[in-house]
């Protein structure tokens, strides 16, 4: 080829990083390649597809659509070309000169980590790396020491460009005359293949690679003019006829996932809207951030032709977690994708995926529990979402997991209606309490009054399952309710089962019954407004003190999440509970018997109050309770050494 008027240019300062690790790092796996090859011209096939479908005039529109990869033993070359959209000049720049969404430091940086990650553990495995990040066309220099690219867009009447480069910094451009060897539509990339990486020039490898990694390709792949890959819509099968590993292959080949997923849901319905549906769930865990990011949704098909991949309006957010696609007959295929947002159809086939998704985990739950539980661990905290589609709560409301009092550990999940066949006789609501973990749950004054009288409380581990429950408010006519709120009055129909847990202690005479009022009033005066009332607890067995609500009022782990928002620092007001069987509160009666003024009182009433908000999660200032602590420390290390007799 002509070089004369060639263009030199020099690569972005990011692409010559990412280049500098490709060609320096990866060993292992480097036949991805060509998979990243043949996903862009099968990217730019459906493209054109997708033009012509609307009626646009393409050049050469006789030509198949199709890809063909050739080899020349001789020259040490593969070649992949496409009948697609073809690239213009300036795409060319922009495209293969730079790096578009992958371009950012964070992500180079993150790269060069994990290369050098892999290398450390002697792999420096490409697939997990370039599989990772999908650095995508760069990855032919993992295996190739020049690489010339040819082009000519589908635009009828343009020309075609040459693109060359050897990986190393430059790259040179150059518009081809009208006789030169280009292609008539669309992108041929030549590789000359490095030294080390001549394994490839080998028509059963390739075949080998391209039906491990591009078998459901919806277009024809040749190789030496022979078809390779065989099924391009697997969804279109009959479903008795797909065996899983095809499911598993596919599933592969649509996310590079290297673990097999953990469930399919392929279906067809003919009303409302006719459309085929296949997507699975992933094992891995969702991905919550990229999915705030809007980063979801199934690909969407029009009798087999791409329209656009990951297509939001398909799914609910609370479903995000699916990878899969639709592939419907009746939406016009010159459909434009501005319009789709809008239309009905797409709001039907979404609203139909959704109540089937619901229906397979539904069935899943019942038919297999385990798998259920690891569905729950993986995207559970994504499904929860699910609570604000009103329409769906039926099914909804029974697919939620809790951790409970039940359960030996937190690995342990319920289900509502696991909950409501445990309830005891004359109980009408569902018990939650939530906390950050089982341990701070456990230490929760507000459990107590429940463990004593054997009643199950779930555990809420996270934010949003305040809100669920909050939101849903009631389940199969049975309240939930948050255990903090309950008055033990609500409770006194079920006996204590617990005696033993409960704190021992002497019953208090009616002289000392009236001294503990004047006690409590004592204790509000030192308190001032921080509390509303101090009194004495029917809820407490083994803590000295809580504080409680005042009626009404919403959760306190709601009330942070509210006060967070609104900004405010002050604790807010409570009354605080004493239990008058505890020790601590007896020895505070005996002082206060003896010196209603006593200093030591205060400063106990003080450290009272601050461990209560400490559990809570209020305290503000936690330099004046530790000083108060070490005073206290210092004083009782002295009485003990005295005890002792020292
Ligand atoms: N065969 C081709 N035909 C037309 N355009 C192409 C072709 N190959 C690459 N391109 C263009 O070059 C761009 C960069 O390709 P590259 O493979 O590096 O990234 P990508 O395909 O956008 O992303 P990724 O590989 O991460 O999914 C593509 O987005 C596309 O616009």
């Amino acid at each position: 080829m002509a070089n004369t008027n060639a263009e030199q240019f020099e690569f972005k300062a990011e692409v010559s990083k990412l280049l500098n690790i490709i060609t320096h790092s990866l060993y292992t796996n480097r036949e991805i390649f060509l998979r990243e090859l043949v996903s862009n011209a099968s990217d730019a096939l459906d493209k054109l597809r997708f033009e012509q479908s609307r009626g646009a005039e393409v050049a050469a529109p006789d030509l198949p659509l199709q890809i063909s990869i050739t080899m020349d033993e001789d020259a040490g070359t593969i070649t992949v070309a496409d009948t697609g959209l073809g690239m213009t000049h300036d795409e060319l720049m922009e495209n293969l000169g730079s790096i578009g969404k992958s371009g950012s430091e964070d992500f180079i940086n993150k790269l060069a980590e994990a290369a050098s990650e892999s290398k450390a553990e002697g792999s420096a495995d490409a697939t997990s790396i370039i599989g990772r990040f999908g650095v995508g066309f760069y990855s032919v220099f993992m295996v190739a020491d020049t690489v010339t690219v040819t082009t000519r867009p589908y635009i009828p009447g343009q020309h075609a460009y040459s693109w060359i480069s050897d990986g190393a910094g430059t790259f040179s451009v150059q518009a081809l005359e009208p006789d030169a060897d280009a292609p008539e539509r669309g992108t041929r990339v030549t590789l000359h293949l490095r030294e080390d990486a001549r394994e490839y020039l080998n028509k059963n490898r390739l075949e080998q690679i391209i039906k491990t990694h591009s078998n459901f390709v919806a277009f024809d792949i040749l190789l030496d003019d022979e078809k390779v890959n065989t099924t391009p819509a697997l969804w279109r099968e009959p479903k008795f006829q797909i065996t899983p590993e095809q499911y598993n292959e596919f599933y592969t080949f649509q996310t590079l996932d290297t673990e097999a997923p953990l469930d399919v849901i392929h279906f067809s319905v003919d009303a409302p809207v006719q459309f085929t549906s296949l997507s699975f769930i992933p094992k891995r865990r969702s991905d919550l951030y990229q999915l705030s990011q809007g980063e979801y949704g199934l690909d969407l098909y029009v009798r087999r032709v791409l329209i656009t991949k990951n297509f939001r309006e398909l799914i609910p957010e609370y479903l995000g977690f699916l990878e899969g696609l639709v592939d419907t007959e009746d939406l016009p295929l010159n459909i434009s994708r501005e319009t789709l947002q809008e239309n009905i159809l797409i709001r039907k086939i979404a609203s139909t995926v959704t109540k089937q998704t619901l229906s397979h985990l539904t069935t899943m739950a019942e038919k297999e529990p385990e798998k259920y539980a690891e569905f729950w661990e993986a995207h559970g905290p994504v499904f929860k979402h699910g609570y604000a589609d009103f329409g769906n709560r039926e099914k909804f409301g029974p697919l939620l997991r809790f951790n409970s009092s039940h359960h030996e550990d937190k690995s342990g999940l319920t289900s509502l209606d696991e909950y409501i066949g445990r309830m005891k006789e004359n109980q009408n609501a569902v018990y939650y309490i939530a906390g950050t973990s089982r341990e701070a749950i456990a230490l929760n004054p507000h459990t107590e009054m429940f463990r004593s009288k054997g009643l199950e409380v779930l555990y809420l581990y996270e934010p949003i399952d305040e809100f669920v429950l909050e939101t849903l408010g009631t389940y199969k006519e049975k309240q939930l309710q948050a255990a903090e709120q309950v008055k033990p009055e609500d409770l006194d129909a079920f006996p204590d089962v617990d005696e033993a847990a409960k704190t021992q202690a002497p019953e208090l005479s009616d002289a000392d019954r009236s001294t503990l009022d004047a006690l409590l009033g004592r204790i509000k005066e030192i308190l001032g407004e921080r509390v509303t009332d101090v009194r004495v607890s029917a809820r407490l067995t083994t803590s000295p003190a809580v504080l409680v609500s005042p009626d009404g009022s919403i959760s306190s782990h709601m009330q942070k999440i509210m006060r967070t928002l609104q900004n405010e620092t002050e604790p807010p007001q409570k009354a605080m509970e004493l239990n008058p069987d505890h020790p601590l509160v007896r020895n505070l009666l005996a002082v206060y018997k003896k010196d209603p003024q006593d200093a030591y009182l205060s400063t106990a009433v003080e450290q009272l109050f601050e461990s209560s908000l400490l559990l809570e999660g209020y305290l503000t200032d936690p330099y004046a309770m530790v000083e108060r602590i070490n005073s206290l420390l210092e004083k009782s290390s002295g009485w003990y050494l005295e005890v002792k007799g020292e």
